[in-house]
This record gives C-alpha cells, structure tokens and sequence, in this order.
C-alpha cells in the first residue's frame, strides 16, 4: 500500500519504517528540516535501537522516503497516518492543535479516496473533529473524494520500540463502518501473521479511550508498587519478593511491578492527566487516578530525600548520577526522575556529575546550565571524588560495576540504588553504605 505518516517523532518513524520493512511504500512527512535531512542522509534523529540499520535498508530498496512537504507525497497516498505530537496543555488536557493542523492540510490536498489514521494518542472525539475539519475542505473546494477517519494508537515503548511494532500483542482500530476494515486487515496483515485475532476493531470512541485506559492501568500498576515498596520499608519486608508473589498469580502477571524513582517519559504522566481532564470535563471523579499521579509525583521527591536523608547537609557534597533518560534504551529525557532528584539535590548545595549513554545531550538542553551540574564521558568517570553514587537509570552498562575500582575512584562509599539492581550483600562486604527502594536493607525514612 501507499502510506503517507506525518510526524517522525519516536513514534512516527518507527512506525513508517516498520511499515516499509514489511513492503508497503512510505513516506514520512515532517515540518522539522533538520530531522527531514537528517533521514534523508539515512541517519536516525532519535536514539532507538536497530532503527538506523532498518530505515537505511528500507531507503535503499526505494520503499522509504522523507520530506518535508505533505503536498508532494499526498497525491499518491491510499492510507495517510496523524502520528505528531499531543502534548499537556496547559490544563492538563491534551493538546490537539497539531493533529487539526495536519487534517486541515489533509482536506486542502486529498485528491483521491483516502485513509486517514489517527495513531496520535489523543482524547475521545479527537476522530470526530479530525472528520469534521477535513469535511470541512471539502465542501469548500466542493470535492466529492471519499475521506474515512480512522482510530489506531499506538503501543509501542521506547527501547524496544522495533519489536513492539513488529510483534504486536494487538491492534486496536476504530471505524465508526466496518467498510474500512479491508484496509487494515491488507496494512496490518504481515504483523500479525501468527494471529489475525490480534487484530481488533471497534468504534472510534472506544479505541481512543482504550489508549488512556491501557496508559493509566500501567501507571497504576506502578504507583500502587511504589507505594507497597514504602510499606515494605517500614516493615521490614522486601519488594522483591512481594513482586515475584503477586506476579504469579496469572490474573495480575509478572510485568510492570517493578518499584522505582516514579514513572517518567512523555506518555503515562501527559496521558494520566489528559484521562483525568476528560473526567472531569464530563463530570466522572476519577479519584484513583488523582492519586496515582500524586503518589508518583511524591515518588519522584522520597527518591531524593533518601540522599539528603543520608547526608543531613548536602552542601558541597559531589553525587555522581547514573542514568538521566526516563528509561534505558532511549535518549529521550521527558519527564524523566532525573531531572526532579537532580533539581532537588542542586537546590540543596550539592556538586552534581551526570552520566547517561545517550541522554547527556538532551537532558543538558532540556535541563539547562547549572554551574554545580557537569557531565562525564563514562559511567566511571563521574565516581571519581563523589561522596555517593545514585543509580536513576538501569541501563545494561550499570548492572555489574567493579566495585573495588568504584571505591578507588570515590571520595565516599555510599551507593543509592534506586532500580533495586545491586546486591546488598556484595556492597556490604566492600564496606559500602547502600540503600536501595523497599528491600530490607534500605534505610527507613523518618
Ligand atoms: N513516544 C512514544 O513512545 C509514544 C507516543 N505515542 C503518542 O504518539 C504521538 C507522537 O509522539 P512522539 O512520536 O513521541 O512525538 P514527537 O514529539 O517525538 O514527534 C512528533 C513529530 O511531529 C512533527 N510535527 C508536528 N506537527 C507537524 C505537522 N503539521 N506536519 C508534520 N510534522 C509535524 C514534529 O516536528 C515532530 O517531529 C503522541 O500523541 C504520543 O502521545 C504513542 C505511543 C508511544
Ligand atoms: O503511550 C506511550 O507513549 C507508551 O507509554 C509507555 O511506554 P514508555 O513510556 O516508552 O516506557 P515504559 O517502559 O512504559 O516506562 C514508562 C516509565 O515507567 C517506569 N516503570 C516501568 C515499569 C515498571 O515496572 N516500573 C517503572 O517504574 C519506567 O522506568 C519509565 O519511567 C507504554 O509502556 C507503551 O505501551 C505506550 O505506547
């Protein structure tokens, strides 16, 4: 098929270029020239494992463009993807200007029957105002071209984007006719190859809502284990453990039980709130989900306090930071732990070195300068003279440090684990101070 996708952001491109590896012709359409010559040079402006290689194989088998024209690549299109960004508005909300910005395009363009997809996370009754904006065009050109709209977010994650995207547990698409689904059924066909079933259709409204409802479960999850592992704190009982018995249990599974610094990334805490907004906007008190956000947020700030708990006055004192993306696997810094512990430890005088494999960059500029803020070239540059190191971000290279080099090079052997990566036992034999989030070691807080 002919696929247009408009927006190459972490989700945008993947999905494009996925779309192409299975043989369908894309064209991805972006209004950032750097990123569109940056593509066009074959060169990932994000940092997505194996994506480079796969869009670059994909361009030389000509099924891959980029440019930054929709009008060029429009003509052509059977199926045309809405894959730009909604960020939080300013009360919360999703904002939606961007996908109104590209069906506007869409109404003045289309020229031939077309698709158009919503793959956007946006707020139920976006597709409706997506079909009206577009019927709007067309009734003033007075063109008779037949414009279906589309729901199907997205559910990839960062770092395995790539995978997710080819390996799918479902798809969700919403058509108000069943008329549509022959389209998807040939789009989708090869990704779902062991099980058509993962195919699912509903209405609009549903699949929209569906995206929230899968988000925020997630979120829960999270917040609701961060909360237990504080419990454990107190009562002397460990996380891991409390996991691993509840993960067993099939109705409640193995995944995303993991205790943290709080969630992060540029999804569960925008989504959370826009699925709070939209409750509020139609008069339902979502009151778990006020306190998921409350209990992240409160999170975020007891991962710091454990430091300055330690240290009582951080005035002077140097931390060596590991880990400032949301998560490892990406560069992507958005709403990451990072940034509140890293503020929070500045605010209280400390020195703070930084590193991140691939975040560096983008947290420098989302952060901004500080001058008691600098970053390392390596994982065990930033320990050297620290007074403790804080693990924030489980990346692979941080699994099995040497802990006999990490004493040489530090001032002070404190170590804050915050991704419960590291065994007590092995710190405590090398004299180290560790703490870690609800296992029985980790210091109770007053
Ligand atoms: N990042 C993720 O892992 C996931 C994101 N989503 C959702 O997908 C959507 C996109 O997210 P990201 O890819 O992270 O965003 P992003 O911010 O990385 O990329 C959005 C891209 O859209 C481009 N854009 C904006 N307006 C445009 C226009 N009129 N024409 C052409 N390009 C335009 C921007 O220049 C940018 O490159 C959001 O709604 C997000 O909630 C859904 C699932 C996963
Ligand atoms: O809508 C989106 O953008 C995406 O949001 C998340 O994906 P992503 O934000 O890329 O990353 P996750 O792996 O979900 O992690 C989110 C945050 O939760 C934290 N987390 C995750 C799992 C866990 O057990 N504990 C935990 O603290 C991570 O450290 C990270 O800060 C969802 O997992 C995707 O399905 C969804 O498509």
């Amino acid at each position: 098929m002919r696929v247009v996708m408009v927006g190459t952001g972490y989700v945008g491109l993947v999905s494009g270029t996925c779309l192409s590896e299975v043989g369908h012709n894309v064209a991805c359409v972006d209004l950032n020239e750097e990123k569109i010559k940056l593509l066009k040079d074959g060169t990932s402006p994000i940092y997505e494992p194996g994506l480079e290689n796969l869009i670059r194989r994909n361009m030389e088998h000509d099924r891959l463009t980029f440019t930054t024209r929709i009008s060029e690549v429009l003509g052509n299109a059977d199926v045309a993807f809405i894959a730009v960004g909604t960020p939080e508005g300013e009360d919360g909300s999703a904002d939606v200007r961007y996908v109104e910005a590209v069906a506007e395009s869409i109404g003045k363009l289309v020229e031939r029957n077309l698709m158009v997809v919503v793959k956007s996370t946006v707020p139920v009754g976006t597709c409706d105002l997506v079909e009206e904006t577009i019927q709007k065009q067309l009734a003033q050109r007075q063109s008779n071209v037949k414009v279906t709209v589309a729901s199907n977010p997205e559910f990839l994650k960062e770092g395995d984007a790539i995978g997710d995207f080819m390996k799918p547990d479902r798809i969700i698409v919403g058509l108000n006719d069943p008329e549509g689904q022959a389209v998807f059924r040939d789009l989708y066909g090869p990704f779902v190859l062991d099980d058509q079933g993962k195919l699912l259709f509903m209405d609009r409204r549903s699949s929209e809502l569906t995206k929230y409802g899968a988000n925020s479960m997630l979120a829960t999850r999270i917040s609701f284990m961060n909360e237990l592992s504080l419990l454990c704190e107190r009562l002397g009982a460990d996380i891991d453990k409390v996991r691993q018995g509840i993960g067993t249990d099939p109705r409640i599974g193995k995944k995303f039980l993991y205790a943290g610094p709080g969630y992060g990334g540029s999804c569960f805490p925008k989504d959370v709130a826009a699925l709070l907004k939209t409750g509020e906007k139609n008069a339902v008190e979502l009151e778990v989900l006020n306190a998921v956000t409350r209990a992240n947020v409160a999170q975020k700030n007891r991962a710091a306090d454990k430091i300055i708990a330690h240290f009582k006055d951080l005035n002077g004192k140097r931390i060596a930071v590991w880990g400032l993306a949301f998560k490892p696997g990406t560069d992507d810094v958005r709403e990451a732990p990072a940034k509140t512990i890293i503020q929070k430890l500045l605010d209280q005088g400390a020195y703070v070195v930084a590193h991140d494999p691939q975040g560096q960059g983008n947290f420098a500029r989302e952060f901004g300068d500080h001058e008691r803020l600098v970053y390392a070239d390596s994982s065990y540059e930033a320990l050297r003279g620290a007074d403790a190191m804080v693990l924030v971000t489980e990346w692979s290279e941080y699994r099995r440090p040497n802990w006999d080099k990490a004493a040489d090079m530090m001032a002070g052997k404190v170590v804050f684990d915050l991704r419960n990566q590291y065994q007590s036992q092995e710190l405590h034999d090398r004299g180290y101070h560790y703490e870690c989030m609800g296992r029985p070691d980790s210091k109770l807080l007053s």
